[in-house]
């Protein structure tokens, strides 16, 4: 894409009946950047990752993605596009360990890159050795070896969350969309779920979070988008969005 942009949105609106959940909304998202969404409860944030996802059509408008329009295109196609999410809520396969919940990551996708060739011809155990392989990968590059054969129920809460990064990364996106990875962690916690976001960013993973905790969004990104109501009323970077007042009076203020 043009400039740089991996992530378009063009005009969105989404309603639920009568409930306008987003008016015309526009962003870009440049290849590589690390970029919040923040804005009080209702604001549209979860609805606007849906959308992206392809959980949900707009009703107007039309988002592109890596140079092409997404819009209508089934969750599953958009993964395999390179445009991975993780969930407000707990995702993870409880009874299963670590290792084997990041096998589901890789396995579900069924693409991964240079091996994709090799998953759809060889044999049951030849595919089985590349997803482990990229499991093991993954394990490496978010400290989560030492745990591999944990079960995830066992875990405490902010491995859980590093767990679940796991799984969205295992197809190698390139971009990650974070649905308020930090809510219900201690501060040390929320201290290492964004070491591991930040250590993606550094590899070049394009990184869009949605977030509550103002002081993780005000440090880490490069570049804030505020909704409010379903309309978007401020962008910029930290600084400017401390200092705007719209925002300060829709949320910062409260
Ligand atoms: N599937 C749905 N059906 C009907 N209304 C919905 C649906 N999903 C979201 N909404 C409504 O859309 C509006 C935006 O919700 P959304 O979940 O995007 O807010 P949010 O900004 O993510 O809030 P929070 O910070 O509390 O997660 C809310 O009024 C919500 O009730």
């Amino acid at each position: 894409m043009a400039n740089g942009d991996i992530l378009r949105v063009n005009k969105v609106s989404k309603n639920f009946g009568g409930l306008v959940a987003l008016s015309e909304v526009s962003f870009r998202v440049k290849q590589g950047e690390f970029l919040g969404l923040i804005g009080p409860n209702g604001a549209g944030k979860s609805v606007m990752v849906n959308l992206i996802s392809g959980m949900y059509k707009p009703n107007k408008g039309n988002i592109e993605f890596d140079g092409l329009v997404i819009t209508g295109m089934r969750p599953d196609r958009i993964i395999r596009m390179g445009l991975s999410r993780t969930f407000q809520h707990s995702t993870l396969f409880f009874d299963l360990t670590v290792r084997e919940n990041i096998m589901m990551g890789v396995r579900e996708i069924g693409d991964i890159g240079l091996a994709q060739a090799i998953l759809q011809s060889a044999g049951a155990r030849a595919k089985d050795q590349v997803i482990g392989q990229r499991a093991k990968e993954v394990m490496q590059l978010l400290e989560l070896e030492g745990q591999a054969e944990e079960k995830a129920a066992n875990l405490p809460y902010g491995l859980q969350k590093v767990v679940a990064i796991g799984i969205a990364i295992a197809p190698r996106p390139k971009v990650l969309i974070l649905d308020e990875p930090l809510t219900g962690l201690v501060a040390a916690e929320v201290n290492q779920v964004m070491h591991h976001i930040a250590g993606l960013n550094r590899q070049g993973m394009t990184i869009f979070i949605i977030e509550h905790n103002m002081r993780a969004v005000m440090s880490y990104c490069a570049r804030i988008m505020v909704l409010s109501f379903g309309n978007k009323i401020a962008e910029g970077t930290p600084s400017e969005i401390q200092k705007n007042p719209d925002v300060i009076n829709s949320y910062l203020g409260k």
